[in-house]
């Protein structure tokens, strides 16, 4: 006898009343669809529809029928797992990535299929040896031309790619950075030298100033003047200007969380016309967009009055570069913005983390500090930091560079896949992870490639059993006189500033910045840590296109030790 339930089923379908009658055109369609799903389960019994079986080989997240590892990526979009943590969970799982093994994971979003190359050799292979068969494609595109514009050097790749970069380059050669960069800089340094001094002897000593959020104004107020000329009045010279907000920083962040989120949800971008997230999104990019309007529009208004353009007498800053192009106020909006991303996130967050790092391994301040005087003088009368002392301070400069290691600003990247391929680990020496048998990676058309600097730091077969450890020495040898110096090491394996054609333009800037920072902190303060909460609450990553280092709040003293 049929149960109740199952005889209401067909009644439902056969809305005749009798099964034996007539077939209704309902039920004939729901059978045929189950029998299609029950015929595609099988075609696809542990990834979406439309992708390719798993390659032999190549290790594989488990998958269900028709949608993959849905269930995972839905625990990074919307369960609150991490996806840094994540993948680095991944790389470290037997029969996954543990051993350094490339891996994949399949899900309907990014191509169907993502699979992790977290070593130096399969990146070169990616970025350099077939780096036109890898651009960013059209996930960069859905998920960030809203806010950085369709065309912008982070989003864009071909030919409106290589002319920025080509144009933008010229703002980075030696002999600029003699001269404009190094007096932008040193004017910063004195600004922020006020600040710390009224922070620590003026009327404000002992105030407890938000580290992270005051590198994000050094970096801010030094790169819009030294690219835009443009005082953008976030960096004062005293405590008290620390109250009001830095506006584009506050929106900025925002932003970055959300289009952070857009590269893992499996939502389509329109759903956020109905969240209350999706209404900020907008808000702020209006707010984004006017602030840097603001700063394009007074430019053009000077040049209009035949007015004094870059203020420097070096060449033409970035923004006179793309002006003269010709180029409309509405193309000038990705530039302005794109270069603001590179040129303050990146290295703000780094020196927040080597600030952090230096609470946890106090002992290498003193080391600093020895090297500091001979270069820069005394800390009563130490000067700010030309562009070329940056090669006479070779254990500052390691000791920022281990923090990048560690904490990496851009801390995963994806490609798209353009043709079928298979990715072979390069046989480079100075890339890391020789002795591992890596297998050749296929990939096919349409899917994307992922790794992540951050997990790659982690991982012992790249940097050694000690690899989580804050140790500048891997940065530095002694040459034939005994003289201490940075090694180059490879730039697939200490990989924070990307490789291949896409290498970072800004390493030197956001080297000498780091280093200017640094040490007119170090040379001249002691910075107290508020131990007992930095213990009960160790600053996190926030998730993010890059990496912000969550608030903690520090002190400025004058050096006890001199
Ligand atoms: C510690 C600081 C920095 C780190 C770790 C860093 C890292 C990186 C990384 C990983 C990329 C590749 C991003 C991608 O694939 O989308 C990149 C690209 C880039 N960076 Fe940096 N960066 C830093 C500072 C800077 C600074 C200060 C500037 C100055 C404007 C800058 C300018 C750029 C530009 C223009 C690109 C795009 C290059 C291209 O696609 O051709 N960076 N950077």
């Amino acid at each position: 006898m049929p149960s109740l339930a199952s005889s209401s089923l067909i009644d439902w379908l056969s809305p005749g009343g009798s099964s034996s009658s007539s077939v209704s055109p309902l039920l004939v369609l729901t059978l045929a669809i189950l029998v299609g799903l029950a015929i595609l389960a099988i075609l696809y019994p542990d990834r979406p529809i439309g992708v390719a079986p798993h390659a032999p080989g190549i290790n594989h997240w488990k998958g269900y029928p028709l949608v993959g590892s849905l269930d995972w990526i839905l625990s990074v979009s919307h369960g609150g797992n991490r996806l840094l943590d994540e993948i680095f969970l991944m790389q470290k799982t037997e029969g996954m990535g543990a051993g350094g093994q490339p891996m994949s994971v399949t899900f309907p979003a990014l191509g169907g299929r993502v699979t992790v190359i977290n070593n130096p050799r399969y990146l070169e292979w990616v970025q350099k040896t077939n780096f036109d068969n890898y651009p960013k494609g059209p996930d960069f595109h859905r998920c960030m031309s809203d806010v950085l514009g369709p065309h912008g050097i982070f989003v864009a790749d071909g030919a409106p790619w290589f002319q920025q970069r080509k144009l933008a380059s010229h703002i980075f050669s030696r002999s600029f950075f003699s001269s404009h960069v190094q007096d932008t800089m040193k004017a910063e340094v004195v600004k922020l030298d006020k600040l710390l001094l009224d922070a620590s002897d003026g009327k404000c000593k002992g105030e407890k100033i938000q580290f992270p959020d005051l590198m994000f104004r050094f970096t801010l107020s030094t790169f819009a003047f030294l690219a835009f000329n443009a005082e953008v009045d976030v960096l004062p010279d005293n405590v008290d200007g620390l109250q009001k907000v830095n506006e584009f920083g506050r929106d900025f962040d925002f932003a970055q969380t959300v289009l952070d989120h857009r590269f893992v949800s499996v939502l389509p971008k329109w759903t956020e016309w109905f969240t209350k997230e999706g209404h900020q999104m907008r808000k702020t990019i209006n707010g984004l967009h006017n602030y840097c309007y603001r700063i394009i529009d007074s430019r053009l208004e000077r040049k209009k009055a035949g007015g004094e353009m870059s203020g420097t007498k070096a060449g033409k800053d970035l923004l006179e570069l793309f002006i003269d192009q010709g180029i409309s106020r509405e193309e000038l909006l990705p530039v302005l913005l794109n270069f603001i991303v590179a040129g303050r996130d990146t290295t703000a967050q780094s020196l927040a983390w080597f600030f952090y790092e230096m609470w946890k391994h106090p002992e290498h301040i003193a080391k600093i500090r020895q090297t500091l005087v001979p270069v820069l003088g005394a800390p009563n009368e130490q000067r700010p930091m030309d562009f070329e002392d940056y090669k006479e301070l070779p254990y500052l400069h390691a000791c920022f560079y281990e923090a990048i290691r560690l904490w990496p600003a851009v801390p995963k990247n994806a490609k798209r896949v353009l043709k079928d391929d298979i990715i072979q680990p390069s046989a480079s020496k100075d890339a890391s992870g020789d002795s591992l048998n890596l297998p050749p990676v296929p990939v096919r058309k349409g899917e994307s490639v992922l790794w992540s600097d951050w997990a790659m730091a982690r991982m012992p077969e790249i940097w050694g059993e000690d690899c989580e450890d804050f140790k500048p020495e891997r940065f530095l040898e002694t040459d034939g006189g005994g003289k201490m110096k940075v090694v180059e090491v490879s730039q697939w394996k200490f990989h924070a500033f990307n490789g291949g054609p896409r290498l970072c333009l800004g390493k030197l800037l956001a080297t000498y910045e780091g280093m200017a920072v640094i040490a007119a902190i170090l040379g001249r303060y002691d910075v107290v840590f508020d131990s007992e909460d930095l213990q009960r609450n160790p600053p996190t990553y926030q998730d993010s296109l890059t990496l912000p280092c969550s608030p903690y709040w520090v002190q400025f003293e004058k050096r006890q030790d001199i």
